[in-house]
């Protein structure tokens, strides 16, 4: 067989990264605007790349079949394994919950009919894929994949043939300065990069640390390219007085695409953004619900047989749907929760192992992460402050851009 490219490798990365976070970033950057969002999220970018190497440090000391859970219970301990695994559970099970709540508004407009029962039809058809089998999800993914890929070129090349500059690079006048709010965009900015769940399967993949850095290194530099692209592209067609009511209304894709329709006069890149959004948040969904099924199936022991994985699909899709119709809370809320969760998991715990390993193994042989403790410190300390910041942002303690 012939050895797989990084290219490939930087393609799974980018593609799990690239999701609910990607839709969030505008609305959650509002406040800090074009300049300071930009360096959010690259700052951001910088930190999870890190944090996902310093992972694939502390694999290197087991075999390539090592999963996260197998070294963590290893290293640390069962009950840690236990918060990391809770963890992991929440983050899925909220981006779900905020699938499920962003779809019911964008297909009760579309169908005539009300947001509950949407929500419904949403789940009970798009599950039916992961319900059907992994090879079913595989299948409706490529061809997502290609109407994400299709639409979002057409889509933010349209937006961006109408970039005001003016717009763009707006500055503050008066009130509070735009970088105040950029800690409040972090959380969002950190689910957005986060794909260290497959970290022990792309190193498994290539069979090499230096090689899977590599991959790491491009998945995440593609995502922020589009990150950026994105971003940019709406900032100068929207200004940010606009984002008013978008904000106000939960900053789902729903509201911020009929924002971006009433601004824009063109019906082609209008119909790009509406099917790119659409595409996105199916295929999230899907992505993300098979990741919590297998998880649940292998946790609760159902087996692969009708009766088991009709059992899984209930405890995966069911709570975050009952939640979604008698709580619809805002997108960027949930997001933002998600990234203050998966902090846990995605910046602490690799940042431990490494940490823990470093000390058990004091002369270190093969891919160790540049920058000392200066790095594991610095990933830590991400990881907190930015969990921290949502949730102040959500007690009215952080400066939060109300329009
Ligand atoms: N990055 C994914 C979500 C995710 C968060 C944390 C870890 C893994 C995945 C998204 O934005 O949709």
């Amino acid at each position: 067989m012939s050895k797989p490219s990084t290219l490939g490798g930087a393609c799974i990365i980018a593609s799990v990264c690239v999701g609910a976070g990607m839709l969030g970033l505008p609305s959650a950057g509002a406040g800090a605007w074009t300049l300071w969002s930009v360096i959010a999220i690259s700052f951001t970018m910088i930190m999870m790349t890190l944090s996902g190497w310093l992972l694939l440090e502390a694999l290197k000391h087991y075999e390539f079949k090592a999963s996260f859970n197998t070294v963590t219970k290893d290293v640390l301990s069962n009950k840690v394994n236990f918060i990391n695994n809770l963890s992991l559970y929440f983050v899925g099970g909220i981006l779900l919950y905020a699938y499920i709540s962003t779809s019911g508004m964008i297909f009760s407009e579309m169908l005539g009919v009300t947001r509950e029962l949407a929500s419904v039809l949403f789940v009970a058809f798009c599950s039916a894929f992961v319900l059907h089998s992994t090879r079913a999800v595989d299948r409706i993914s490529i061809v997502l994949i290609l109407f994400m890929i299709i639409s979002f070129v057409l889509g933010v090349s349209g937006l961006a043939s109408h970039i005001s500059m003016p717009v763009l690079f707006a500055q503050a006048q008066g009130e509070t300065p735009y970088s105040a709010y950029a800690l409040a965009l972090l959380p969002v900015a950190l689910t957005s990069f986060g794909y260290h769940h497959s970290v022990s399967t792309m190193r498994d993949y290539y069979q090499d640390e230096r090689r899977a850095k590599k991959a790491i290194l491009g998945g995440t530099l593609i995502a922020l390219t589009f990150y950026l692209g994105w971003v940019i592209c709406i900032f100068g067609n929207l200004p940010r007085e606009a984002f008013g009511p978008v904000v106000a209304a939960g900053g789902g894709v729903d509201v911020l695409m009929s924002a971006l329709t009433a601004a824009i006069d063109s019906n082609s890149i209008k119909q790009a953004l509406h099917i790119f959004s659409i595409a996105a948040i199916v295929s999230s969904f899907i992505g993300v619900g098979l990741g919590v099924f297998d998880y649940l199936a292998d946790l609760f022991g159902f087996a692969d047989t009708k009766q088991g994985r009709v059992k899984t699909w209930g405890v995966t899709f069911m709570p975050p749907l009952v939640l979604s119709l008698v709580a619809p809370f805002g997108f960027v809320t949930a997001i933002g929760l998600a990234g203050a969760a998966a902090t846990i998991w995605t910046c602490i715990i690799p940042a431990t192992l490494a940490k823990t390993l470093r000390q058990k193994v004091p002369v270190q042989d093969g891919f160790v992460v540049p920058g000392g403790n200066v790095t594991i410190y610095a990933v830590i300390a991400f990881g907190v402050l930015t969990a921290a910041f949502h949730l102040l942002a959500m007690a009215n303690l952080l400066p939060v851009f109300k329009g």
